[in-house]
């Protein structure tokens, strides 16, 4: 008897997932379908577009990384065309422009550098076509945090190309761009495509465009044209 009404109770269990498992399944596809029988985007696929999903072929993505301070809001800011500001908000989630070139659209994604949102860095790196990795040339105290950050990164793709923006040159106590060769160990990387630009966009500068970041926006036109 009772293993009768343990298998009535298992029949009616089976029943009842099934039933709810088809009831979810006829909701997922009224919620995401547009109605054209075409899948809706889910808001946070919007939110992340273009750097999930299917990619556009005449789209380049740069991610842009670095510890918390480093300038990557600037660069994006000034790249955009923007007189550098006297003070930027931290990044706390993501910061992206979409810039048009004669070829192709190019789409920065600035992934903020707070120590929560580090542990994110890795997930964007297999939709990129150049890292970026900026490095405050004065922080001497976080050189060491930004060169293990670096390595990390380099070792989950070792095909990435990689710019490494030596920031904040025009600072008195910035480390030159051989110094900071030698600190981040980029020696390390001769065998990939892998580059050390030094870069300086002072606060409120007279100049809307200075010429380091010419310098960036060129170096990427370059590498992007061959990805
Ligand atoms: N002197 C000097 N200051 C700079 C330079 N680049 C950026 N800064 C300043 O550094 C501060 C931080 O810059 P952000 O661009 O916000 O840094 P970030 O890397 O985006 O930081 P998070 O968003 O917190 O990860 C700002 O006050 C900038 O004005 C530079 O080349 N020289
Ligand atoms: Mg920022």
């Amino acid at each position: 008897m009772a293993p009768r009404s343990l298998s009535h109770v298992i029949l009616l269990l089976g029943g009842a997932v099934a039933v709810l498992g088809s009831v979810l399944f006829v909701v997922w596809k009224a919620y995401f379908s547009d109605g054209s029988g075409r899948r809706r985007r889910p808001w946070w696929e919007a939110e992340l577009s273009p750097y999930v999903g299917e990619l556009n072929p005449d789209e380049r993505q740069v991610l842009v990384l670095g510890l918390d301070g480093a300038g990557k809001s600037t660069i994006l800011h000034c790249l955009s065309g923007h007189r550098a500001k006297e003070r930027m908000a931290p990044t706390w989630g993501f910061n992206s422009v979409r810039l048009p070139t004669e070829s192709f659209q190019m789409d920065l994604l600035e992934v903020g550098g707070s120590q929560n949102l580090r542990f994110y860095w890795k997930e964007f790196l297999s939709q990129a076509d150049v890292l970026v990795f900026v490095v405050d040339s004065a922080d001497r105290l976080r050189l060491p945090c930004a060169r293990q950050e670096l390595h990390m990164l380099l070792a989950e793709d070792p095909d990435l190309p990689v710019v490494v923006v030596a920031n904040k040159q025009d600072k008195s106590e910035a480390l030159s761009v051989a110094q900071l060769q030698q600190e981040l160990d980029l020696q390390a990387f001769d065998q990939r495509e892998f580059f050390l630009l030094p870069v300086s966009i002072p606060p409120a500068g007279p100049d809307s465009s200075p010429p380091s970041i010419h310098h960036v926006w060129t170096l990427l036109l370059d590498l992007l044209s061959q990805a």
